[in-house]
């Protein structure tokens, strides 16, 4: 295997008594996108803090490209780029002002700062807002120009965090094919995500994070076995009885509150058989609605496969 660019091992970090990273480990695999997933507090800001060494762990090892994240931050912080969950930019400027600031800051040469702005302008199709002012962009335009802006310096990681919570689900899907295109052209990405589908589309392989811990990690394949087939949900609200009857006739998680049950999707000629039984039955359900698996189902399966024996 090729030398990891990110090897982490047992990382720790606490704030006063509140332990947030409870020894983490992973390798990320140069030029690969890799996935942090985890919900609101899990840690994942943290976990990025440490590796581009704005923050010390409390003990652990965390290596960028061999260098560590204690000891070697200059070299570190050549090598990597860091976009936060808010676009730090500034609203005043006009996009390509920005660009051109901060390659300035970044300590480029005034012609490389030129061309690499008009080339990030292209890329991020910026080319038609560059000379607005930033306040007039819209989410997805800010966060074009954040990532932009964090590719200046050419780097060899960017930390990508959160960089879709808050966007609509167009800005989103954008935001999915910047990344992927980025991947493309060997940019190793460390991206932190809420969202199961996110991880799911865009990384090579997935972390998950809970409780200071990462509960599991893999390629997408073998977590999405974990999380389960997607399945149908059958809704008989405002009829219990009908649910009580087809209680007894499908094979599926009941809820008693909600008055459903929830049936995997086998196959086509299951999924049939069992809306045949409730119409034998003269039961009409009130609603079907497909239900893809999210985070809280794979986390009902991690734990549920961690229970004692
Ligand atoms: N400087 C700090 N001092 C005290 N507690 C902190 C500090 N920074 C983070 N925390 C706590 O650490 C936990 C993890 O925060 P972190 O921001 O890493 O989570 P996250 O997974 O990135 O979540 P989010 O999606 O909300 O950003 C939270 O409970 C948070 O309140």
């Amino acid at each position: 295997m090729l030398e990891p660019v990110i090897s982490v091992k047992d990382l720790k970090k606490s704030y006063g008594n509140h332990s947030v990273l409870n020894g983490i480990s992973f390798e990320v695999e140069r030029g690969s996108i890799f996935s942090l997933l985890g919900e609101n507090g899990a840690g994942k800001t943290t976990t990025v803090h440490i590796l581009s060494t704005l923050i010390s762990a409390n003990s652990g090892t965390a290596l960028i490209s061999g260098y560590d994240t204690r000891k070697d931050v200059n070299d570190i912080k050549k090598r990597i780029s860091l976009t936060g969950q808010y676009a730090a930019v500034d609203e005043l400027l006009t996009g390509k002002e920005n660009l051109i600031m901060m390659g300035r800051l970044s300590h480029l040469d005034r012609k490389t700062v030129k061309e690499r702005t008009d080339e990030l302008l292209h890329q991020f199709d910026l080319v038609s807002a560059a000379n607005k002012p930033v306040r007039t962009y819209s989410g997805g335009m800010r966060r074009r120009l954040d990532i932009a802006i964090s590719l200046l310096a050419s780097p060899e990681v960017i930390f990508l965090d959160e960089p879709t919570t808050g966007l609509d689900p167009r800005s989103r899907k954008n935001m999915w094919e910047l990344i992927q295109d980025l991947s493309n052209k060997g940019v190793t990405i460390f991206l932190t995500t809420q969202y199961l589908e996110e991880a799911d589309q865009l990384a090579d392989k997935i972390a998950i994070l809970n409780e200071g811990k990462i509960v599991e990690q893999g390629p997408a394949e073998t977590l999405k076995k974990l999380m389960g087939e997607e399945k149908l949900e059958i809704s008989f609200a405002g009829q219990k009885e009908n649910w009580l009857v087809a209680k007894q006739l499908l094979a599926g998680k009941t809820d008693e509150n909600n008055l459903t049950i929830l049936v995997p999707l086998v196959s086509v000629n299951n999924l049939r058989q069992q809306l045949q039984l409730l119409h034998e039955n003269g039961i009409e359900p009130a609603s079907l609605n497909f239900r893809k698996p999210t985070l809280d189902d794979v986390f009902m399966e991690i734990t549920k496969n961690n229970l004692p024996e």
